[in-house]
């Protein structure tokens, strides 16, 4: 069994002991919180940043001892991020569904469920914590199940993030007519980060498509990489969470340089 199918498994198992009958979610909805209009976010000129709240990866164990992530999704904000995302999955990621009620509370940038998001439960729950944006990842669900979850949330009124790895997977997302395409350089199965991955995938998705680059940017480099490539935003967890000064580790990604590092405005 490969990483990601062990993963969904305990997601899966996760799911049933907290299983309440889908109906009793579906009679919520009409109290779900506002949605913040995550595309929008994501739409302004230039490249827009979702900055990560992530204690602990599958390939690393513990990045950071993250005892306050309302904190930390402050100092994303104040940072000049576009949305937050939040991990949810507990087992592998140390993610926990309270951070991402917390978080939304706090600020008022739209967030980004990350979780292994497998069932319609998982969509409905997903609109009542208040996720504007939801993970749906390709190598994870079948053609059925990738329309029907997609369709299902953006009825919900959510957008989705729906998530590659290579060109099948690229083709399946484009053919789903996705408005938001994250291409992740961290192969799920295997955990292996490729840097070729933003260059080969990134040209083969269209251009009115928001084309996000997800994992393994820590340095500028890293950044005008995937933005020669095409990104039009970057999705960025361990580097910022480990920076120890969240702020001018994101102005120094975007190439705002240290001259600002230490404004407190
Ligand atoms: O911490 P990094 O290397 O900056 O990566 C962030 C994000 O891309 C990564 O957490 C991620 C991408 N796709 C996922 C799917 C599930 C869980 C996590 C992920």
């Amino acid at each position: 069994m490969n990483v990601l199918d062990e993963i969904m498994q305990g997601v899966l198992l996760d799911l049933a002991s907290r299983q309440v009958p889908i109906n009793d979610l579906k009679q919520q909805i009409d109290l779900a919180p506002k949605l913040r209009g995550a595309k929008q976010s994501l739409s302004k000129a230039g490249t827009s940043l979702i900055a990560e709240i992530k204690r602990s990866s599958p390939s690393k164990g513990a990045l950071s001892q993250i005892t306050d992530p309302v904190a930390l999704a402050k100092s994303y904000e104040r940072g000049g991020a576009d949305l937050i995302s939040v991990l949810t999955e507990e087992r592998r990621f140390n993610g926990k569904i309270t951070d991402l009620i917390a978080v939304r509370d706090a600020i008022g940038l739209p967030v980004l469920r990350k979780d292994f998001i497998l069932t319609e439960f998982q969509v409905y729950e997903s609109r009542l914590l208040g996720a504007d944006l939801i993970l749906l990842i390709v190598a994870a669900l079948s053609n059925a199940q990738l329309r029907d979850l997609y369709q299902l949330s953006t009825e919900l009124g959510m957008d989705v993030l729906v998530e590659v790895h290579d060109e099948e997977e690229a083709q399946r997302a484009i053919d789903l007519k996705a408005e938001i395409i994250g291409v992740n350089s961290r192969n799920l199965k295997t955990l292996e980060v490729s840097a070729s991955v933003f260059e080969e995938l990134i040209p083969t998705i269209p251009s009115s498509v928001i084309r996000v680059a997800e994992s393994g940017i820590s340095t500028r480099a890293d950044v005008v990489q995937a933005q020669k490539a095409g990104a039009t935003a970057i999705l960025v967890g361990e580097s910022l969470v480990k920076s120890g000064d969240p702020i001018s580790a994101m102005r120094e990604l975007l190439g705002h340089g240290q001259a600002f590092a230490h404004d407190n405005s």
